[in-house]
């Protein structure tokens, strides 16, 4: 039974997919759309993506698009293993500024359901990581923004291996929090308000 778990931002979901084990391996459903949209959020992916990094400490993030591109992200890593984070970015969220994340690794085969409105990063704990992921908007480079990583208004506890990090020349010059322009994502707190 695929087991499903909100974390401390209950917008973020932790699922771990069944593995079917015999002496071959495993099989595993790793994503069923009925599933999903019963069970995690009623939405359309377009677009799956994947990346290769050679170094354990490399950092690719805290990436977001704005809207009309904004992703959701159904986040899995297929071989070796990462910190996976999100942080909100919803104007006028309870949790605006907050993060939360989990440990995805090819071991454990948990995934992380991530929805439009949040910053997206991850830190890879071994070397030759790879992440595969699912996206519910195509990639805009016109839309595409960034957080800094390690701002500490923020404070995401990034695990020791963040101590040394490998960082794309972007992801050293994103902006922090306070420096991102009012109203650069939708929310649906500020219909709300
Ligand atoms: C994201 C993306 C990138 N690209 C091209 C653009 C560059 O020529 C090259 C590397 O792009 P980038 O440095 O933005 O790749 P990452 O640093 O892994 O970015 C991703 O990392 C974080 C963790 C995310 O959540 C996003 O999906 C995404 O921003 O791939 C594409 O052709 N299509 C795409 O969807």
């Amino acid at each position: 039974m695929t087991q499903l778990e909100r974390l401390a931002i209950a917008d973020i979901v932790k699922i771990v997919p069944t593995r079917h084990g015999d002496d071959r391996g495993y099989f595993s459903e790793v994503f069923k759309d009925a599933w999903f949209r019963e069970h995690v959020a009623d939405v359309t992916f377009v677009q799956d993506n994947q990346s290769l990094s050679a170094a354990k400490g490399t950092i690719r993030g805290l990436h977001f698009q704005l809207d009309p591109f904004a992703q959701g992200k159904l986040i899995q890593c297929i071989r070796g293993s990462v910190f996976d984070v999100a942080v909100d970015i919803r104007a006028g969220s309870p949790t605006f500024g907050q993060w939360a994340g989990a440990e995805l690794s090819g071991g454990n085969g948990a995934q992380l359901w991530i929805p439009t409105g949040f910053a997206h990063g991850f830190l890879t704990l071994e070397p030759h990581t790879i992440v595969h992921y699912k996206v519910t908007a195509p990639y805009s480079a016109q839309h595409d923004r960034g957080l800094r990583w390690n701002d500490p208004a923020i404070g995401i506890a990034w695990p020791a291996e963040a101590a040394e990090v490998v960082l794309s020349e972007k992801d050293a010059a994103q902006p922090s929090l306070a420096d991102l322009p009012p109203s650069f994502t939708f929310s649906p707190f500020l219909e709300r308000a």
